[in-house]
């Protein structure tokens, strides 16, 4: 549902309603040039930035990989990596046509690399695929969202932020669920049976929050070094140093 706050004394109709959903909001979030994590790390990994959350880079790096962050519309070449990931990111999955077009062709091949989606990743691997997702009536968006996995019925819980789903239904032959949430019983999850790619709607890399200021404790041990060393004078403190 769609709403508007509008200040008193000033006519509703006079601003019309804003529909992110029939935007692409991933060209506007994506990097616009590639940019790589790790140089000397291994596997390469190829990153496709829909609005990613960099903790899914370190999550790769801090396990050894080199990350090559590329465009949401960048193509895709398999013989240019050793295994492709794809980020979380905004709106609703089908707005990114050019990334669905540049997946189906890399699951289409004989003997493909493994790829691994989150999130939106998950949503457009699944509708590469051939799945069809939907407009959910409740977002799942916290911190405490049960999946099941499917074969061993484990539940675990999960961090989540999304409005759309993938309908499990649609899932073409040889894709199956690999999760479900417990609580209300969407996809969360896919895998191929025989490829090596597979998916999850909800977050692995689980950073409860933005990080973006972290580096203020940069900024305060420059300061005390700069102290230290009788740069009384430098002023590099305050947020902007961070950034
Ligand atoms: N966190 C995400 O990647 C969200 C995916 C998608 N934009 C949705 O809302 O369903």
């Amino acid at each position: 549902m769609l709403g508007k706050i509008v200040a008193e004394g000033t006519m509703p109709e006079s601003f019309p309603f804003h529909d992110p959903n029939v935007i692409n909001l991933v060209k506007g979030v994506s990097i616009k040039e590639p940019v790589v994590y790790n140089q000397q790390g291994t596997p390469s990994i190829v990153c496709v930035d829909c609005g990613l959350k960099f903790n899914q880079i370190r999550c790769l790096v801090t396990r050894g990989a080199k990350v090559t962050v590329v465009p949401w519309d960048h193509p895709l070449r398999s013989n240019e990596y050793d295994g492709l990931f794809i980020s979380n990111g905004p709106g609703d999955p089908t707005q990114c046509v050019a990334t669905i077009t540049n997946l189906r062709k890399l699951i289409e091949e004989e003997n493909c690399k493994p790829a691994f989606g989150i999130c939106l990743g998950h949503q457009l691997l699944s509708l590469a695929a051939g799945a069809k997702s939907f407009k959910m009536s409740c977002g799942n968006r916290s911190h405490n969202q049960p999946c099941t996995h499917h074969g061993t019925e484990r539940c675990f819980i999960t961090t989540q932020n999304h409005g759309f789903a993938v309908n499990a239904e649609t899932l073409p032959a040889d894709w199956s669920p690999l999760f479900t949430n417990a609580n209300d019983h969407t996809n969360e999850g896919i895998v191929h049976q025989k490829k090596p790619f597979f998916s999850v709607q909800f977050h692995p890399e689980h950073m409860a929050g933005p990080r973006d200021l972290e580096d203020l404790f940069t900024v305060f041990l420059d300061a005390v070094r700069d102290w230290k060393a009788g740069e009384r004078g430098a002023q590099r403190g305050g947020p902007e140093g961070a950034v």
